[in-house]
């Protein structure tokens, strides 16, 4: 398998008239390229961070004002524990105070945490007004900007409160890759990680194969992640946009990692770290229900452990867990259902009981 340059690469999302692409490759910020034929209007806003703002916006708003006649931009606090209300609520009192018309293109500057709050702003600002994602953390260039998804949280529940809702175009500028901090690189990789179990069995053995290179910013290295892990969620995506079957797999170590990242606190274990954790769990699971092979576990902690990401899940007790997880949006009628590996590159949904799911936790959890 060839390990590309970073120059741009093409991935296409194919959903009839909310198909887009996502543009990957070094210099993307600054290539006037990237930002031309976004949708016609008479202003923008940029929705960004406190700490990514410094960094990045004022490319952002130079390449928008080549386009629109108006750029605005408001900062959001840094943080998962701010993906709520408030913060949403911030970017709608910008738009009103701008007078911002249904034409205004939000611009989503950030990480996963941005993208998902300004995709929300956008699917339900006038009912509805374009979007483009700019995702700047490895986690949101392979996922979070891809494919729809928008939510804030709810203190009982992850992202239990949002909409599908596309955006216009995805452009992954890969060097805003050297300023990310290494927790926030590794909790990137826990979901590069995920696209290998769930559907390519070949992208799993790349990965184990490429981790060292990885963390170290390899750009070669980091484009092929990038790319790849696009064109598994744009496969998927493509088929089944609004998760009637299919895309449930990309929750593959969510049940348990929600649940983490709820039980702990938002913000207290990165929504990657809780997947990586979330994943071994899972792979556990697959182990104990028969349908994976005993190797599968040890496989799968070790290449979540040489991404730098935890492998022992927090004690949170069993009853605590179970009423974290049936508030999953895969449970149905009270019954948790977890995305499990059936054989290496083809993953399902599955129940289990408590006491195997009390099994797995005392395995895993200190
Ligand atoms: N919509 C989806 O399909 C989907 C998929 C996966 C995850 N998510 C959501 O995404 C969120 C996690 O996203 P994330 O991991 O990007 O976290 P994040 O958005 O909190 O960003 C991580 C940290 O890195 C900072 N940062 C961002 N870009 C930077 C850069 N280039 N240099 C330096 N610092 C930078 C941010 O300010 C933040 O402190 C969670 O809320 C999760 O639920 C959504
Ligand atoms: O795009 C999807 O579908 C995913 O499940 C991707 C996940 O990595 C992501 O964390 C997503 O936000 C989780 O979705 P949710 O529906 O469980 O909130
Ligand atoms: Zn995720």
């Amino acid at each position: 398998m060839s390990t590309p340059d970073s120059s741009l690469q093409t991935v296409r999302i194919s959903l009839a008239e909310r198909s887009y692409d996502i543009r990957i490759g070094s210099g993307q910020l600054s290539d006037p390229l990237a930002w031309q034929g976004l949708p016609k209007a008479s202003a923008a806003l940029i929705v960004s961070n406190e700490t990514v703002a410094p960094l990045y916006l004022e490319r952002c708003r130079q390449q928008l004002l080549g386009h629109y006649a108006r750029v605005d931009a408001v900062l959001l606090r840094d943080g998962e524990q701010y993906k709520d209300w408030d913060s949403l609520n911030q970017i709608f009192d910008t738009l009103l105070r701008t007078a911002s018309d249904r034409k205004t293109v939000l611009v989503a500057l950030g990480g996963g945490v941005i993208g998902d709050m300004t995709g929300f702003a956008a699917a339900v600002y006038m009912r509805g007004v374009p979007f483009v994602q700019v995702p700047t953390t490895l986690l949101s260039q392979v996922d979070s900007s891809v494919g729809g998804k928008t939510a804030i949280n709810h203190p009982l529940g992850k992202n239990m409160l949002g909409a599908f809702y596309q955006p216009e175009r995805v452009i992954a500028d890969l060097d805003t890759l050297d300023t990310l901090p290494e927790r926030e690189l590794s909790a990137g990789l826990a979901e590069v990680i995920k696209y290998g179990p769930i559907a390519d069995a070949e992208f799993l053995a790349w990965i184990e194969a490429h981790i060292d290179a990885l963390r170290a910013r390899d750009k070669g290295a980091l484009a092929y992640a990038v790319k790849r892990s696009c064109e598994i969620k744009a496969w998927v995506v493509g088929q089944d946009e609004r998760e009637q079957g299919l895309r449930a797999i990309l929750n593959f170590g969510h049940t348990f990692g929600h649940a983490i990242e709820t039980g702990l606190g938002y913000g207290n274990w990165l929504h990657g770290e809780a997947v990586g954790c979330g994943m071994v769990l899972a792979s556990d699971l697959s182990v104990r229900k028969g349908l994976m092979p005993a190797d599968f576990l040890p496989r799968m902690r070790r290449v979540i452990e040489r991404a730098g990401l935890p492998v022992t899940a927090p004690k949170l007790g069993l009853q605590r867990y179970l009423e974290l997880m049936r508030v999953d949006k895969k449970a149905e009628g009270g019954e948790i259902r977890f995305v499990l590996i059936e054989a290496l590159g083809k993953a399902g949904m599955h129940g289990a009981d408590g006491a195997l799911v009390d099994a797995v936790l005392q395995a895993h959890c200190a």
